[in-house]
């Protein structure tokens, strides 16, 4: 199971590089990273368990964070709204995943973003694509296209970012980091 001392941090070129694409089907090493970058997330969501074992709860984790330069990252964006309790808003491990189109509309999170990865706060808004089309494969070698919007798509692409070398405070406007452009959608 991965720990905090697990997960490289900003500084380290790991987080720099472009990730290599992931070959079907999965050997038993690659089956196990994606077991267990979707496990950081679940027991992280778990307060219990978050507490436990004093992880920082986390609804994405890219195999580059844990010092594996692979095509692979988990997401795990939970329901918050009670009624649809336990089922999430998105659960998957996306391996070789590509944005195959993005809205022209711009989004990003009000509170601006983070990383675990990073150890300070960076203040700013995160522009990304308000609406995307992913195109990825599961650890089964199926392909999935599928349209994310809001929260959603937010993560993903902070988590394919990763996959290219990208972390979250490279898109900062550095001149004004909260910037607002008028045809932006805020997402809480
Ligand atoms: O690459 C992946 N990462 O770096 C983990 C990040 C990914 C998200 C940051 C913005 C979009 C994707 C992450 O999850 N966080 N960033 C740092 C600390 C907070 C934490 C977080 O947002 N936690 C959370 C949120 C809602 C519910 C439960 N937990
Ligand atoms: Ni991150």
């Amino acid at each position: 199971m991965f720990l905090m001392d697990d997960i490289v941090r900003d500084g380290d070129p790991v987080l720099r590089q472009e990730a290599k694409k992931v070959k079907f089907p999965l050997s038993a090493d690659d089956k196990k990273l994606a077991h267990n970058l979707m496990e950081y997330l679940e027991v992280s969501q778990n307060p219990e368990l978050c507490e436990k074992y004093k992880l920082r709860a986390g609804v994405g984790l890219a195999a580059p964070q844990v010092g594996v330069s692979k095509m692979m990252a988990s997401v795990l964006v939970p329901n918050d709204d009670e009624n649809e309790k336990g089922k999430p808003l998105f659960k998957d491990v996306i391996i070789n995943p590509v944005i195959v189109s993005n809205s022209v509309q711009r989004g990003a999170l009000t509170e601006g973003e983070g990383c675990l990865s990073v150890d300070r706060d960076v203040p700013g808004y995160v522009p990304r694509s308000a609406r995307i089309t992913l195109k990825y494969q599961d650890v089964d070698g199926n392909e999935h296209k599928i349209r994310l919007k809001n929260y959603p798509a937010i993560v993903c692409q902070h988590e394919i970012d990763h996959l290219h070398g990208i972390l979250f405070y490279d898109h900062i406007n550095k001149d004004n980091p909260f910037k607002r452009d008028d045809d932006e959608v805020f997402i809480y």
